[in-house]
Parts: structure tokens; C-alpha cells; sequence
């Protein structure tokens, strides 16, 4: 069966700042109706990536395709057909929410007929009927992020690039971008994020690439990248130490004789749980607690870029 062609094909691209090499051979391909996730530390060449993919920027060398488009030779069609929302949004502080939206329904070329509806379509999804009267310069982080994709949307995209969407936002305002943007997957729009949050990529993407050291170092479903790490482990929690030394001369594992507790390997397959579990109990070791860990993308991020600096790669 041949796939489909996809919203986003990048093959080999390159691109330097004068000696600085911050891409180096990139390789990704995003499926249309897709939500694929770019996920790197600070400076790892997200945002570079993201401008070349929208026309802002060229390329030293590779090839790209965006809406079945390739640039930059057709970069005023892909604009036609993608939209961008940035960290900084791009909204007029003086006008409010209403007023935006009309104003780049019109930027848009949508005819007039049709802008109000569309207007008021926007604000009821991105939950701004009760600032849509207010000037934007008095909205909250979390709001002006919500109006800036509701801009970038008035002429209906096929590819949305959302750069960092929800840095520096609040836990709450997180969670409502998070669920606008699930909207706007289910209806069918090709999105392309950039996040260092894993919990981001992992609780929105239907795939994610690991950008590192300018090239792209592991790809796939969260599920696909997390089988990539031997994060998992079953813990295994006893009443004194010689069930815990006993327990040890059953099952391999890593001795935390403080705790009483016992990590052993595990995919968390359940027949694998099941198996380790018998072995102690066909040789009456008795279990207090025991509880499964999965490997987070934590786990893999650190594992595939080696990354030890937790401050900017760990939420
Ligand atoms: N116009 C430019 N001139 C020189 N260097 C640049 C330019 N744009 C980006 N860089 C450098 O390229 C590297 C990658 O930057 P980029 O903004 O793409 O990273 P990022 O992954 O988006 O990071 P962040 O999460 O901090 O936004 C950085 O070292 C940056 O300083």
C-alpha cells in the first residue's frame, strides 16, 4: 500500500550560522492529520527548524516539502497553506480580541461575508467569549497564547506550526492549550510542535523526533521511543531483610537494603510480571508491596542525547 503523501518531508537538511553547525542532517516526515512533536533541550535547533519550514529562513542544503509543496522554490504557496504561532504573539495590544481576529481575517483575504462567522466560531473554541471585548494588552499569558492561534487559524491552515506553545504558561493555562490543540488533530489539521516538555510530546503527539547535537536521534510513538529505554522495573518491597535476601536469591536484581526493596527489570508485560511474581511465591518469599515502573520519556531523552543537565530537559 503506498502512504499517502505527507504534510511535511525533510530529507538531509542543513543549516549553519557562520561556523555554528545547528542542523547537520535532518531527516523527518509528518503524516497529514497528524500531531508530530519536535522535542530538544534549549538551543538544539527547534525553533531553526520550524523557521525554515514555514519560508522565514533558507536552507544550506537538503530538501523540503511542506503541503506536498517544496521549498523554498514554491515558499509563497506553503505560506498560503500553513500557519505559524510563535513564543511572542503576534497580537496588537490595543485592540481587543474581536477586533484582532477581524483584522487577520482580513490580512487572510477571507471575503467579507464570511468573517464574522468565522470570528465568532474562533472565540467560542478557544474559549474567549469573556475577554473578546477587552483590549488584548490586559489579557493573562494563557490567553494571548489562545488568541494567537485563533489568529493564525483564521484562513483555515493544513499545517500549523505551534513553536513552544505553552512555555511559560501556568499548569492550568497548559492544560487548556493542550486541549485546543487535541481539537484542532481531531479536525483533521496537520500540527508540528516544538517542545522541550516531555509530558507535551507525549500526552499530544502521535509521534515524536528527538532533535539532538543537529540531527535527529531517535523517532517514533511515545510507546515506540519508550521500549527504545530499559526504564522499567518491578519493585518489589519486603517486611524484614531476610525476606528481601531471600527474595534476592530468587529474582536479579538491584538491593536497596535500606528501603527493603528490590527493583527487577521488566518490560511490564504482564506474563513477565506474573512469572517473577510466582517464582516468589513458589518459594514462600513473602511480598508486602510490589508496584511497576514504566519508562517515562524522561527516561529516554536522557538515555538517547546523554543529557545530564536535568534542569533543561526534565519537567
Ligand atoms: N540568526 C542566527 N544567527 C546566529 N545563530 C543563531 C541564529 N539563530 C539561531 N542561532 C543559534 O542556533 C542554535 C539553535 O537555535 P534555535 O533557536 O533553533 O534552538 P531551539 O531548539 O529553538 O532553542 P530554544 O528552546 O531555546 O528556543 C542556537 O545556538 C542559537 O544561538
Amino acid at each position: 500500500m503506498t502512504r499517502p503523501v505527507p504534510a511535511i518531508d525533510v530529507r538531509g537538511l542543513r543549516k549553519s550560522f557562520g561556523p555554528t553547525t545547528v542542523l547537520d542532517g535532518v531527516d523527518l516526515r509528518v503524516d497529514t492529520g497528524s500531531v508530530f512533536a519536535l522535542l530538544g533541550a534549549n538551543g538544539a535547533g527547534k525553533s531553526t527548524t520550524v523557521r525554515i519550514l514555514t519560508t522565514l529562513l533558507r536552507p544550506d542544503a537538503g530538501t523540503v516539502t511542506v503541503a506536498g509543496l517544496p521549498l523554498p522554490a514554491r515558499a509563497h504557496a506553503v505560506r498560503e497553506n500553513i500557519a505559524l504561532t510563535g513564543q511572542y504573539a503576534a497580537i496588537d495590544d490595543v485592540l481587543t480580541g474581536t477586533e484582532n481576529l477581524r483584522l487577520a481575517a482580513r490580512l487572510a483575504h477571507l471575503p467579507s461575508a464570511a468573517i464574522p462567522g468565522r470570528v465568532r466560531d474562533l472565540i467560542e473554541r478557544f474559549d474567549l467569549a469573556h475577554v473578546a471585548d477587552r483590549r488584548a494588552g490586559t489579557y493573562s499569558g494563557g490567553t494571548m497564547r489562545r488568541l494567537d492561534i485563533a489568529m493564525s487559524l483564521v484562513a483555515s491552515p493544513q499545517v500549523l506550526f505551534l513553536d513552544e506553545p505553552t512555555t511559560g504558561l501556568d499548569p492550568r493555562s497548559r492544560l487548556v492549550m493542550w486541549e485546543a490543540i487535541r481539537e484542532l488533530a481531531d479536525d483533521g489539521v496537520t500540527i508540528f510542535l516544538t517542545t522541550q516538555y516531555l509530558e507535551e510530546a507525549d500526552r499530544l503527539a502521535d509521534r515524536i523526533a528527538v532533535l539532538d547535537g543537529g540531527r535527529i536521534v531517535a523517532e517514533g510513538t511515545p510507546d515506540e521511543l519508550k521500549s527504545l529505554v530499559r526504564g522499567g522495573y518491578l519493585e518489589l518491597r519486603f517486611a524484614t531483610d531476610a525476606d528481601l535476601t531471600r527474595a534476592a536469591s530468587v529474582l536479579d536484581g538491584e538491593i536497596d537494603r535500606a528501603a527493603l526493596t528490590l527493583q527487577v527489570h521488566t518490560d511490564g508485560d504482564l506474563p513477565h510480571v506474573a512469572t517473577l511474581l510466582e517464582r516468589l511465591a513458589a518459594e514462600a518469599v513473602p511480598v508486602e508491596k510490589f508496584g511497576l515502573h514504566s519508562p517515562t520519556l524522561d527516561d529516554v531523552f536522557l538515555t538517547l542525547t546523554g543529557s545530564t543537565d536535568e534542569t533543561k530537559v526534565v519537567r
